[in-house]
């Protein structure tokens, strides 16, 4: 067995690591090189186009990626108007859309033509959308999809999701509300007690996320339903818009689009504080009797199995759901996020996590590190979260007690050995999220 040396999805690093570079505080003697992350660095990074806004990157419109969408495009047979452009990931576009059969607004996600290897996105959605429980608290915090349809386009045939529309992540939140870059106790509460009941629904439907993190919790908002499509227009603003260029002053090729449009930014102000999130993001989700032989999850929320390329299954997610609180709570992610590599990675495992690597991980991670495998640091989780938790700067509304409790979950969840962590279930029947 040898560890899988999958590539870090440069934005998702990127995005996870910026907010959380500055105050990393480390314990052991690894070095980690950083650095700080824009994302007109992929504008200048076009080798034939420019475009002076700071939107999705250009290079990705051209045979297999993006569809070149433009204000105005109605889509499916004359039913979806694209009105704003609402976000972007490495594999599409999502745009705001009024649905002109049904009266509402939508989010459309349009993926790139090859989207990720071996996606499930389509079917998971599908199987999501026909188990909806909604007598089920955990079925209303997983984003549902309304339709699907698949677009022709210059750079490919592209799957195309058709979801209720919601407001910012908790990332955006904690990055423009929050002015020591942490929630408030209660509400990191709440928002974990969300995603565990979203993520116990989704693995009672025998399906994983694989790539659960706070940019993937997402914000409900007030229905926008009753306002006219001009009325709708002014709430989210004129959409910003910059030209696109050829270096060479060449005409555009059919499939790189006339401009680009600057996602609309939701107001993370306080009145959200008190709305549900929602998981989204299924495009590294994954159906139980069909698991994926890898998965591309950012890597300082990467399960070890995945590193040590085992079998995989739901439980990946219960690693990353241990990050996730750890950084709802502290403010920071457990593990460091900037230019890690697994090595380092399982490096910085070792040294928190209370139990040893499973016997048959040890060979391969031998013959990796110099260290011998097991070698873990006197400095434990619950020591390594305390001192994050009460640095005298922050916000400090958490007793000790608590930090102790979320000490024990996320251990809990943080064990090598895939069988032996906790499920979502076993988290929230803790007294800690039943107010006792
Ligand atoms: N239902 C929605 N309502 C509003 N905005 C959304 C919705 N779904 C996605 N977005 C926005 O679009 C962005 C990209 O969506 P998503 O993460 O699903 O795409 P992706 O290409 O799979 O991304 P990644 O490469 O980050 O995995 C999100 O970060 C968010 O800002």
């Amino acid at each position: 067995m040898s560890i899988n040396v999958l590539p870090v999805r440069p934005r998702i690093l990127c995005l996870i690591g910026a907010r959380s570079a500055s105050r990393w505080k480390r314990i052991s003697g690894v070095s980690i090189l950083r650095h700080s992350f824009s994302t007109t660095t992929y504008q200048m990074d076009q080798l034939s186009y420019y475009c002076g806004i700071d939107a999705e990157p250009l290079h990705r419109y051209g045979e297999g990626g993006y569809h070149p969408t433009l204000l105005g495009d109605v889509l499916k047979d004359g039913r979806y108007r694209i009105l704003h452009k609402l976000g972007w990931g490495g594999y599409s576009t999502v745009w705001a859309a009024r649905d002109l059969r049904e009266h509402k607004y939508v989010a459309l996600k349009i993926s790139a033509a090859e989207k990720r290897q071996q996606s499930q996105e389509v079917d998971v959605m599908r199987t999501l959308a026909a188990a909806t429980r909604t007598d089920q608290p955990g079925s209303h915090h997983l984003m549902s999809m309304l339709d699907n349809f698949q677009l022709e386009g210059p750079n490919g045939s592209h799957d195309c999701f058709v979801l209720e529309m919601l407001g910012p992540s908790v990332s955006d939140l904690v990055e423009t509300r929050m002015s020591d870059e942490r929630l408030p106790g209660k509400l990191a509460k709440t928002i974990a007690k969300q995603a565990l009941l979203g993520l116990d629904y989704l693995h009672q439907q025998k399906i994983g996320h694989g790539d659960l993190h706070i940019r993937n919790l997402a914000f409900t908002i007030p229905s926008v339903d009753s306002l006219n499509e001009e009325q709708f227009c002014k709430k989210l603003g004129k959409p910003e818009t910059g030209m696109v260029r050829r270096k060479d002053g060449k005409p555009l090729d059919p499939g790189v689009p006339q401009y680009l449009v600057r996602p609309f930014s939701y107001p993370a102000d306080s009145s959200l504080f008190s709305s549900p999130i929602k998981i989204i993001d299924f495009g590294e989700a994954f159906l139980s009797n069909d698991t994926p032989r890898t998965l591309h999850t950012p890597l300082p929320i990467r399960a070890p199995e995945i590193i040590f390329g085992e079998k995989l299954d739901y439980r990946v997610d219960m690693w990353s759901m241990g990050c996730l609180l750890f950084e709802l709570v502290v403010g920071q992610p457990p593990f460091d996020s900037i230019m890690t590599t697994p090595t380092v990675l399982v490096r910085q495992m070792l040294e928190m996590c209370s139990d040893d690597l499973p016997e048959r991980w040890q060979q391969s991670w031998r013959a990796i590190d110099n260290k011998a495998a097991g070698e873990n640091s006197n400095y434990t989780l619950q020591q390594w979260l305390e001192e994050m938790y009460f640095d005298g700067e922050r916000n400090e509304d958490l007793t000790r007690d608590d930090i102790i409790k979320v000490g024990e979950l996320v251990g809990g969840m943080l064990r090598f050995e895939p069988s032996t962590r906790t499920s979502a279930r076993e988290v929230l029947q803790d007294p800690w999220f039943n107010g006792e």
